[in-house]
């Protein structure tokens, strides 16, 4: 059984992908907690996302996945959450990329967009491909000050340093 639990939310457009990815994670020994939507009914995708994200918040050692039809409207609301580096991701490249440079910590898929086997690889990349640190923790670092602005009365305005 591996450790990292895998939390993950669908709208009626993901549904039947997360299906697919459910099974696959529990042939690999991933514990996952599906939190719905529990059939093809057409469902709010906020109320998903914000659970997922909620979560996995409390729970830094858990990862999330998020399905809606283009993953896009999942990937908006789970990234409002403080400590949550959301991404959506189309290509196997992608899910590798954000893993190594983002260390994102919810993955997120349009079960419109891509395909089961496309979505497994996608999957599979992410999850073995280890956040590298070195010179990206300064990005992360100024997402967490981002995050740290309340934008309804402040500016994040910084300036672009002359050397990164
Ligand atoms: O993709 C989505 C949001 O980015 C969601 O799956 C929406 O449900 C999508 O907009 C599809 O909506 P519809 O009601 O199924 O037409």
């Amino acid at each position: 059984m591996k450790t990292t639990k895998i939390i993950i939310g669908n709208d009626h457009g993901g549904y039947d992908l997360k299906l697919a990815l459910i099974n696959h994670l529990q042939q690999q020994g991933y514990p996952v907690e599906d939190i719905g939507s529990h059939s093809g009914e057409l469902v709010r995708y906020p109320y998903y996302a914000a659970t997922v994200a909620r979560e996995v918040v409390e729970n830094p050692d858990c990862r999330g996945i998020l399905i809606c039809s283009t993953g896009i409207g999942m990937c908006i609301i789970a990234n409002k959450f403080k400590g949550i580096r959301a991404a959506l991701c189309n290509s196997s490249y992608q899910g590798k990329m954000t893993s190594a440079h983002n260390n994102s910590n919810i993955l997120c898929l349009g079960g419109r967009c891509i395909g089961a086997f496309e979505a497994i690889d996608i999957v599979d990349m992410w999850l073995n491909t280890p956040y590298e640190g070195g010179r990206h923790d300064i990005s992360l670092g100024l997402i967490e000050q981002a995050e740290a602005v309340n934008f309804a009365d402040e500016q994040w305005d910084p300036e672009i340093p002359d050397t990164q």
